[in-house]
């Protein structure tokens, strides 16, 4: 599903934050991305999503090579990805319902569609019956949880995650964590960058590691479980 072939990516005014990188996702997979502050993983994501393009290398997302997409293109390739951040980038002011139908407006989906949709993916992370609340009153990992709503509510076959449990305790990163499980048994390919090792070492997931832009552990994702569920 994602294939990164000798990418690198040099940031203007020099920084090199990848150097020809290479993996591969495949589809239906779950994997993890770790490496050190500043290894490289939310440009890698950044990548994927096209909010940044790599300067050398080809990044391909379903066998398409997203160098030839159009700036038109590339609002249809986000709609296939669901991001998660650490930040949930929540509208505070607006209520959970109305956070979490924003993909589905954009799109253009029914009042019904919409709604139908909205209590399904918040039924999904727990939060049936608090679509009237507005994020504020909600705890930390309440408001991860509307930010993952977000993300999976129009169905996107990719998810990817930029530190998603970054502010939570272990128990609520762990409970986020067997949400994405639960996506990825459904079919979605699922990508989280995280710093916690303690995380990656009990869910036995692939993972590839970035040091200074560099992929560690030869060109594959690599593993200690080969991709077996903890
Ligand atoms: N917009 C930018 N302009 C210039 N340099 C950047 C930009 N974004 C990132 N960098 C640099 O690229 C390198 C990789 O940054 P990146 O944010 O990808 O790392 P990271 O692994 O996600 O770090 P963290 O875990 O701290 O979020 C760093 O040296 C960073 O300073």
């Amino acid at each position: 599903m994602i294939r990164f072939e000798q990418v690198s990516k040099v940031y203007p005014g020099g920084q090199k934050a990848l150097s020809d990188v290479n993996f591969h996702l495949k589809r239906g997979e779950m994997a993890f991305l770790t490496g050190h502050s500043g290894a490289g993983k939310s440009t890698l994501l950044k990548l994927i999503t096209v909010i940044e393009r790599a300067n050398a290398g080809r990044v391909l997302i379903n066998g398409h090579d997203i160098a030839n997409l159009s700036r038109s293109d590339v609002p249809f390739l986000r709609r296939d990805i669901g991001m998660i951040f650490q930040s949930h980038h929540l509208l505070m002011e607006k209520s959970v319902f109305d956070n979490v139908a924003l993909p589905l407006v954009i799109e253009g989906f029914s009042h019904g569609e919409i709604k139908k949709r909205v209590l399904a993916a918040l039924d999904m992370v727990g939060l049936y019956g608090k679509e009237r609340h507005n994020p504020i009153m909600l705890s930390g990992g309440e408001q991860q949880r509307v930010g993952i709503a977000r993300a999976i509510v129009n169905k996107p076959p990719l998810l990817l995650a930029d530190e998603p449990t970054g502010n939570l305790d272990p128990k609520l990163s762990m409970d986020i964590l067997r949400l994405f499980e639960t996506f990825n048994d459904s079919g979605t390919t699922v990508l989280i960058a995280t710093h916690d090792l303690g995380l990656i070492a009990r869910m036995k997931y692939r993972t590839l590691t970035l040091k200074h832009g560099h992929v560690l552990g030869g060109e594959e994702l690599t593993s200690s479980a080969d991709g077996v569920k903890g």
